[in-house]
């Protein structure tokens, strides 16, 4: 647990955001200077060039590997969904996390073509969190104890950590907590998520609107939007980004809902947010200003709109590869190339 003999449970959380290191420099310098003798003109390789760097800085050497990449799934259940915000009822983020169990989702597969381990975290699936238009979703204890329990994601020390998600109805969660954090029309930062349309669009819109409505005069505060507007779900990701972070392991964004979580610990510190990759860009229309807004830059975007940490997943491949260039070719020199 995060509560300290003193502190409230988010003063811990707040402590923890103020001690986050920054990359190793003399990694990064190193991982670009090799990057400039390998057998390539220079910049060649274009982005898979700054992952390699990207990795090296936060692995903290010249050459990086990723041999334990993991993809972490946080599942939740959450009350708005009572609302009919989602064409799909909430059972099946249940029935959802059986299929992951049983190998038989679209991210298991993913995860086979890159040997990247899948870890399921279940957050307590029979109780659903209260509807973001009547309550808050949790108190400060439950959200600073979910983010806790959302470092657990780091206990098998991956060397690459992918998040992903799954709960019905979070794309509104996850809705909500843009719109709290940037303002604007609830109606801009609404997407149909698994497919909303028509009627379940339009409550979906309203849902958002009176859940940040509810929460005016606390929106200044990224982790009071994380409790009053976010799920376990989020508030766990949240936490693994950090404690990613607080052990330099590189981590890889999904897409709109994994977002949320990397946006509040960003809202808390515009640093938070530099050992992430974003794995892609879903169709989830609002993600893409989202990222814009981060600073992130998808590595693919291949109009996915699916969730489970398939996007992140499908980004390890371009991590892997980025990585094999970097440590695997030759330079100038030992290929016997002539140079410019
Ligand atoms: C069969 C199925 C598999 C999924 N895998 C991820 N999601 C995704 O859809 C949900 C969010 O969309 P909304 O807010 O519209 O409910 C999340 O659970 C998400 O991960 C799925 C959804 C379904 C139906
Ligand atoms: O982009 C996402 O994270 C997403 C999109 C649709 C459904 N679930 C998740």
């Amino acid at each position: 647990m995060l509560r300290s003999a003193t502190g409230l449970p988010f003063d811990d959380i707040r402590n923890l955001v103020a001690q986050m290191p920054g990359p190793d420099e003399a990694a990064r310098a190193a991982a670009r200077a090799r990057q400039d003798r390998l057998v390539k003109p220079p910049g060649a390789l274009g982005r898979l060039e700054e992952i390699a760097i990207h990795i090296a800085g936060w692995q903290g050497r010249e050459i990086p590997a990723v041999n334990r990449p993991t993809v972490a799934v946080f599942a939740a259940t959450h009350g708005v969904a009572g609302r009919g915000v989602s064409p799909y009822p909430s059972e099946v983020t249940k029935q959802m996390v059986a299929t992951f169990t049983a190998g038989k989702a679209a991210v298991n597969q993913i995860c086979g073509v890159f040997g990247a381990g899948l870890r399921v975290f279940d957050l307590a699936l029979d109780l659903p969190t209260p509807d973001i238009v009547e309550a808050d979703a949790l108190t400060e204890a439950e959200c600073a104890a979910t983010m806790a329990f959302g470092m657990e994601a780091l206990a098998g020390e991956p060397d690459l950590l992918c998040l992903g998600e799954m709960g019905i109805g979070n794309t509104t969660v996850a809705a909500a907590i843009f719109h709290g954090l940037y303002g604007g029309e609830a109606a801009e930062w609404v997407g149909p998520g698994t497919g909303s349309t028509g009627e379940t669009l339009a409550r979906k819109i309203e849902a958002v609107r009176a859940a940040v409505e509810r929460s005016r005069g606390h929106l200044d505060d990224p982790l009071e939007v994380l409790r009053k507007l976010g799920g376990r779900e989020i508030a766990a990701m949240a936490g693994a980004i950090l404690a990613a972070r607080l052990q330099r392991v590189p981590v890889v964004l999904d897409g709109y809902v994994v977002t949320a979580a990397a946006a509040v610990l960003k809202a808390m510190d515009p640093s938070a947010l530099d050992h992430c990759l974003a794995g892609h860009v879903s169709a989830e229309p609002a993600h893409r200003r989202v990222l814009e807004q981060l600073g992130l830059v998808p590595l693919l975007d291949l109009g996915m709109r699916l969730g489970e940490g398939s996007g992140a997943a499908l980004a390890i491949g371009v991590v892997k590869s980025a990585l094999a260039c970097h440590a695997g070719m030759a330079t100038f020199a030992e290929a016997g190339v002539s140079d410019a």
